[in-house]
Parts: structure tokens; sequence; C-alpha cells
């Protein structure tokens, strides 16, 4: 048998706004399929706003900072771990640029383009490096074992 390609994986987020409309996460879940992601955990959560301001800290003491904690605390919201080969860029390219408003002029097949509102409210998070992924993963599934899967990911190599 082939050894399969190696895989990455990723934290994707489906915002509040986005995650209130039951047919919206239907389609965003079809698209993750669709686009031959692998879900390895899922969970809907309630963000207090220190969770909110914990994970957005690097973010502390700009303009839009307030706004964004109220708004990722404004519902529940979709965290997912996403496995793929190059799942972290796949998925940036996938849910498109920061700003919907400008995912509609540059790149509308986008998914921030599709479903995005504002700068703020843009729907989705994706992890943008290897170790950004990991940390936000520890954030969100502390009881998934990085680890293992990495053991598991080098044995399919062999
Ligand atoms: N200029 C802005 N005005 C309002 N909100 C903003 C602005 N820039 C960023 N944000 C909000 O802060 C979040 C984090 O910003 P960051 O620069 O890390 O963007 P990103 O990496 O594209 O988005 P994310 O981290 O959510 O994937 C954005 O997703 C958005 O909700």
């Amino acid at each position: 048998m082939l050894p399969r390609p190696p895989t990455r994986i990723t934290l994707a987020l489906l915002k509040p706004d986005l995650s209130a409309n039951n047919l919206k996460v239907d389609k965003v879940f079809a698209h993750i399929q669709k686009n031959e992601f692998n879900i390895l955990a899922h969970k809907k959560l309630l963000w207090s706003k220190a969770d909110a301001e914990a994970f957005y800290g690097e973010h502390r003491g700009k303009f839009f900072f307030e706004r964004l904690c109220g708004y990722m605390t404004s519902g529940h919201f979709h965290a997912l771990i996403l496995e793929k080969p190059n799942a972290i860029t796949d998925w940036r390219a996938l849910i498109g640029p920061t700003h919907p408003p400008r995912a509609r002029i540059n790149a509308p097949d986008t998914l921030r383009s599709l479903y995005g509102m504002t700068d703020t409210r843009n729907s989705f998070h994706g992890s943008d490096a290897d170790e950004t992924a990991k940390s936000e993963i520890r954030f969100f599934f502390p009881e998934f074992d990085i680890a293992q899967w990495e053991a598991n990911q080098a044995e399919n190599r062999v």
C-alpha cells in the first residue's frame, strides 16, 4: 500500500454571526467536506468575556479589541480541528481575506465574501502557521493529543 501524503492540522472557527444560522452552518459544513478536510474534532461553545480576551490577547489595545470581544461573546460558535495536506493554507484560502467587503471584490468565491458581514463580523477564523495552529488547538481542545496525532503521522509515512 502506498504511504498516505503527510497531513497538517488547523483550528477553524465558525464565528457567532454565522453559527446563529443553521442553514448557513450546514452549507459551510458541506463546503468543508467538498474540499476534502477531515474533521478530527468539533465542539460548540459559548465564551465569557475572559475567554475572548485570552484568545485575542495579541489585539488588546487595538481600536477594534472591545468590539471583537463583544462579537465573540454574542452567541454560540463552532470550533473545529481540520486535517488535510496543507490544511492551514487551504482553509485560509477557502475563507478568504479578513475583511469581507474586500473579499467580495478580490476573492468573491471565498466564505468570507459569501457570508461575512463587516470587518469585525467576518464569520470565520483560521490559524496562520503550524505553531499557532497547535497552540490554538490546545486552547480549544486541551483533550486532543497532538503528540499522538504527530506519532500517527510519522507511522503512516514509513
Ligand atoms: N480593522 C479591523 N476592524 C475591525 N475588526 C477587525 C479588524 N482587523 C481585525 N479584526 C477582527 O479581529 C480578528 C482577528 O484579526 P487578525 O488580524 O488576526 O485577522 P485574521 O488572522 O484574518 O482573522 P482570524 O484571526 O479571525 O482568522 C479578525 O478576524 C476580525 O474579526
